[in-house]
């Protein structure tokens, strides 16, 4: 059996007691690459913030025994604010404060691994310049470096590639490829199935409930997908709220 990075456990994760993620079981085994797939709505975003510890279970257990700042999460763009000024290198540095603290300085080491980051993206040359002024492209790249210099032995990316051009997202899928040859564990939210079958070993196909989770190839059936979809249709915004959550 392989090692598990990450448990859940009859996970489920409700806002106001509508449960958005139900009866989850299952394990992100050590060293995986995973996509998270489902229906809007389907409780894909929410399942990552239940792991970095951002919702609570209302049900169930999560069990990683990592530190927070072992754990590296991309959210979806729309809940990033970039009009606040802060220049690219700064924003990759935040990566760093694993080692810094809150209130620690900057090393030489981590500025130098900052600059080697960027590079890494493709973006030497953009340090001093604002997160508000790069296209979207660009910025997915910063906070790409900035997982680089987090260093972090799991990685949890929510939609890493929507709104993303073809080269960008070519370059970021061969960053994710190296995460992934280096043994950390990968797992990415993605509603480009193409995306799915070809770069992504392993699925959790998700509806609210698991619908199935394990090799790609199996998970990502017509049967499966049409099972989702059905229970997506059939999903009431206002239903009765899970009693045994309460
Ligand atoms: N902060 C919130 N308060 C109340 N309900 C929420 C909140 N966030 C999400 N939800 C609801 O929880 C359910 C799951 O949402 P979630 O964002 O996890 O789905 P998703 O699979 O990531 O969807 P998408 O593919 O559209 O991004 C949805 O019905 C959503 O409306």
């Amino acid at each position: 059996m392989r090692t598990p990075a990450v448990s859940l456990s009859n996970l489920t994760v409700t806002y106001d007691r509508h449960p958005a993620v139900h009866h989850v079981n299952g394990q992100i085994a050590e060293g995986s690459l995973t996509a998270i797939a489902g229906p809007n709505g389907a409780g894909k975003s929410t399942l990552l913030k239940a792991i970095i510890g951002e919702l609570r279970p209302a049900e169930g257990r999560i069990e990683h025994g990592l530190r927070r700042t072992e754990i590296g999460y991309l959210p979806q763009a729309a809940e990033i604010n970039r009009r606040f000024p802060i220049s690219v290198l700064d924003t990759v540095l935040l990566g760093t404060w694993k080692n810094t603290g809150a209130f620690g300085g900057v090393s030489g080491k981590d500025r130098a691994d900052a600059m080697h980051a960027l590079q890494a993206v493709g973006l030497q040359g953009f340090e001093r310049r604002s997160i508000g002024s790069l296209s979207a492209g660009q910025f997915q790249r910063v906070l790409f470096a900035r997982l680089l210099v987090q260093d972090a032995k799991v990685i949890l990316l929510d939609e890493p590639f929507t709104a993303i051009d073809a080269r960008t997202t070519r370059d970021l899928l061969e960053i994710v490829r190296n995460w992934h040859g280096e043994g950390r564990t990968v797992v990415a939210v993605l509603h480009d199935f193409e995306q799915v079958r070809q770069h992504f070993p392993e699925t959790l196909l998700i509806a609210r409930e698991l619908i199935a989770w394990g090799p790609t190839i199996e998970v990502m059936s017509v049967a499966n997908l049409s099972r989702a979809r059905a229970m997506a249709e059939r999903w009431d915004e206002n239903a009765a709220v899970c009693e045994d959550a309460a």
